[in-house]
């Protein structure tokens, strides 16, 4: 997968730019608050039709603009391909089209037609932060390479909040309706069972190219395990095997039935796969709890460069990697391991402040950016 060419048109800081993106890194370097950032937005929000930073998408256009549109070229084993995503007011509405070759594609066709492995400093936290991070790294990671997995989250997530909405009627009418919430934990078991399969599947294949990153840095042999914690309302277990979907079916369904009180007086559905987390082991011990920085930093650096294994098995070449402002967040050693796993194998996109951090030869090109514009450097 190559990335050929961007150009945007009043996105963010950039009211008409055109960049080639055809070298095997590109490195945009320059002071805080330039447009850095905003070029590998856009590039995200052209190849997958949405922005990795905000939901509102009337933050977009340049300030006094309404209109946007962010086009990028790109060549994979099919061939070369355009996307263009531009959003426009007509008779006082806006207006989203997302356009692959000219015809129009929907967010799911669009998800998984530019693999990208997007890395920042909130990435640091995969392993200590919040376990919505490491749920989103697992769906967004295994969502490129299955439309299946891309339509039971999306699936799951509408059933998820109808059940939620029904839990809280109920609340407020003070009258728990088994019979109708059933109906839901039916629905929603059979969607929690797909997601839990996908799920454990892909683990060993994440674990296992997260490992030889975590080893060459650490030097250590098969020190990073991961494991699969359902959280339970009640409590938590460990997922030790993965007996098939048929069977988290039925274990979905009873689990559910158990906890209707439960989920009655919390008004939220209290088991599933929106509430499960990642536990990450150094030689047996839980990471988060007893890791130093330092060994949390290179855990979600090696699980965050899985990605680009984890695709590649899948898809038989690499995803385009950018890196937003995260080589001066790495200490030298992991920086350079981090540029030496990459150089030369996957295309990547880096913004960093200083053009230093980021020693790199082969083909590259670097820009430093001021102001929305871009100056093309040795
Ligand atoms: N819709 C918009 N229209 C015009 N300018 C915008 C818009 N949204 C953000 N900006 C400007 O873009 C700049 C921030 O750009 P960006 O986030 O890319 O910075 P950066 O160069 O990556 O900085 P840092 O190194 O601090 O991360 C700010 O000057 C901000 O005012």
């Amino acid at each position: 997968m190559r990335l050929e060419n961007l150009r945007l048109l009043h996105f963010r800081n950039y009211e008409q730019v055109s960049i080639p993106l055809g070298h095997n890194i590109t490195i945009f370097y320059g002071d805080n608050a330039q447009g850095k950032t905003n070029l590998l937005e856009g590039i995200h929000t052209a190849a997958r039709g949405f922005s990795f930073r905000t939901r509102h998408e009337e933050e977009l256009p340049s300030f006094g603009a309404e209109e946007w549109a962010a086009e990028l070229q790109y060549r994979d084993r099919y061939g070369s391909s355009r996307l263009l995503v531009k959003r426009y007011p007509v008779r006082g509405r806006m207006k989203k089209e997302n356009l692959l070759n000219g015809n129009p594609v929907t967010p799911r066709e669009q998800y998984g037609l530019v693999n990208l492995v997007l890395f920042t400093p909130d990435d640091l936290q995969l392993v200590k932060g919040d376990p919505a991070l490491r749920r989103k790294f697992l769906d967004m990671e295994i969502a490129q390479v299955s439309p299946v997995y891309y339509d039971l989250l999306a699936q799951y997530n509408r059933v998820l909040q109808q059940r939620n909405r029904f839990l809280k009627q109920c609340r407020d009418r003070e009258k728990l309706e088994e019979a109708q919430l059933l109906v839901w934990d039916g629905a929603l078991a059979q969607l929690a069972a797909g997601i839990l399969d996908h799920r454990l599947q892909a683990l060993s294949g994440i674990l296992q190219a997260a490992r030889q990153v975590y080893d060459g840095i650490t030097g250590t042999q098969e020190a990073l395990t991961l494991s699969y914690v359902q959280k339970r309302g009640d409590g938590e277990e460990t997922v030790r095997e993965n007996p098939g979907p048929g069977a988290w079916e039925g274990f979905y369904r009873e689990q559910l039935r158990l906890r209707h009180r439960l989920d009655y007086l919390r008004g939220y559905t209290s088991l599933g796969p929106h509430r499960d987390d990642l536990e990450i082991f150094h030689e047996g011990r839980p990471l988060r709890a007893y890791g130093s920085q330092g060994q949390q930093r290179t855990a979600a650096l090696a699980l965050k460069l899985s990605e680009l294994e984890f695709i590649r098995s899948v898809r038989e070449e690499y995803p385009v990697l950018l890196l937003d402002d995260v080589l001066s967040e790495l200490d030298q050693h992991r920086r350079e391991k981090l540029l030496g796993f990459i150089n030369g194998t996957v295309q990547t996109f880096l913004t960093v402040n200083d053009r230093h951090l980021a020693p790199v030869d082969g083909d590259v090109a670097a820009y430093r950016v001021r102001e929305g514009r871009l100056e093309e450097t040795p």
